[in-house]
């Protein structure tokens, strides 16, 4: 059996914080995990480090439910971010390993392709609503055949969403939480006018999406969702905040718009009613803050039955290594739906090398054996972690409102 003999963390900035897991097996294979975690990196790190690598000693890399199984029941205080991010960076290690010594891509442990490729959406984005469907139609003439359209608001510098650098979004650029204002009025004003915009100017065949990120409350997405309907978006995300799952009835008692949510979801647990109830069309759970792909299987199959499809978040806070564990998962499922794919820069590909390719707006995690992707060690070392935190938002009478 391959034996775990050593595991190790490497944390490295290549423009934005990355937390890897590396684990070394008897037979000299080595696999490695994402288990980043914006904002919160160092948490996430002392957990492997000083809680998890220790008892993986020993163990055979070959069990990889049993592994799951015993470190999220073994820590007897079970989910939230931090654990399932380390649980999740041993999962994706462990597929990496089977994969490298099977010889096989993980996509072929997981039952083989389902499809030619996984479609992915871009983000365009802009100040003004011109802006942001010229950065659309590039997307488009590079042949994303879904884009995510975010516009800035009126009058209110540093919305979600609107980034300086129009191929690479990175908010959490920042020592401390910047402060940006928020006004949900002007919102609701300015969103149905970029989407009437942007179907005149794109036309009708591209799929079309847009992310909330949590700012409404239920009635207010209900009536975003429904002035949108004309618009035909492929999803609204993230509505409204989630830890209360029956208020997802309100939006969908409202609106036909397809709802997307589960970004910052780490189990089954945190989406059980959404998908039971079919309160939602897509879950955006994802490799490295949901435990893995192991848990993720699981969430699938069990949205499959709900005629829920999957959405995977690909941020560029996911770094490279979870991007191919999320491909070889979105291959192999039959309910995916789309892939998100935020470009990293330059710097962090060359510090993550790996083998998917994106091609007519598809990304493929490419044949090689395991993950497909590794990590350059000796380039990690050149970039030290630099703390960084998300911007934070508040109405303009001062209080505190989602980002
Ligand atoms: O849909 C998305 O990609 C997001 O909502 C992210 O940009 C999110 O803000 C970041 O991952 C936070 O770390
Ligand atoms: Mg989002």
């Amino acid at each position: 059996m391959p034996k775990i003999i050593a595991a190790k963390t490497i944390v490295t900035c290549p423009g934005r914080n990355f937390v890897t897991l590396k684990i070394m097996t008897s037979d000299g294979v080595y696999g490695i995990g994402d288990a980043t975690l914006n904002g919160r990196e160092l948490a996430v790190e002392a957990y492997l480090s000083q809680h998890v690598i220790p008892c993986l000693i020993g163990r055979d890399a070959h069990q990889i439910e049993d592994i799951w199984q015993y470190l999220y029941r073994g820590a007897y205080w079970r989910r939230g971010p931090v654990t399932m991010a380390a649980i999740a960076a041993v999962d994706m290690a462990l597929w990496d390993i089977k994969g490298k010594i099977a010889g096989l891509p993980v996509y072929q442990l997981l039952g083989g392709a389902c499809r030619s490729g996984v479609m992915v959406y871009g983000h365009a984005n802009g100040e003004t609503i011109e802006e942001t469907l010229d950065n659309a139609a590039h997307y488009a003439e590079q042949g994303y055949k879904a884009i995510r359209l975010q516009t800035g608001v009126p009058g209110m510098s540093g919305t979600y969403g609107v980034s300086k650098d129009k191929m690479f979004y990175e908010p959490a650029d920042s020592d401390l939480p910047k402060e940006t204002i928020w006004s949900t009025e002007r919102y609701l004003r300015s969103t149905p006018a970029l989407f009437e915009a942007a179907r005149v100017r794109l036309g009708d065949d591209l799929h079309l999406l847009h992310d909330v990120h949590h700012r409404l409350t239920p009635i207010e997405a209900g009536r975003l969702g429904k002035d949108l309907e004309p618009y035909r978006l492929f999803w609204m995300e993230d509505a409204t905040p989630a830890e209360n799952q029956a208020s997802f009835r309100i939006i969908r008692q409202h609106t036909t718009t397809p709802l997307a949510v589960g970004e910052i979801f780490n189990s089954i647990w945190d989406c059980k009613q959404l998908i039971e109830e079919q309160l939602i069309d897509y879950i955006r759970a994802t490799a490295v803050h949901a435990g893995g792909i192991t848990h993720l299987k699981k969430l699938a199959s069990f949205a499959d039955l709900h005629h829920v499809r999957t959405g995977c978040h690909g941020a560029t806070d996911l770094s490279p290594v979870c991007m191919g564990a999320a491909l070889h998962f979105d291959l192999s499922i039959p309910n995916f739906g789309v892939q998100e794919y935020m470009r990293h820069t330059p710097e962090t590909d060359a510090v993550f090398p790996h083998a998917y390719t994106f091609s007519d707006g598809m990304l493929h995690p490419g044949e090689a054996p395991g993950l497909g992707v590794d990590i350059d060690e000796d380039l990690a070392a050149k970039y030290p972690y630099k703390r960084a935190y998300l911007p934070v938002a508040r109405r303009l009478d001062g209080s505190m409102h989602d980002w």
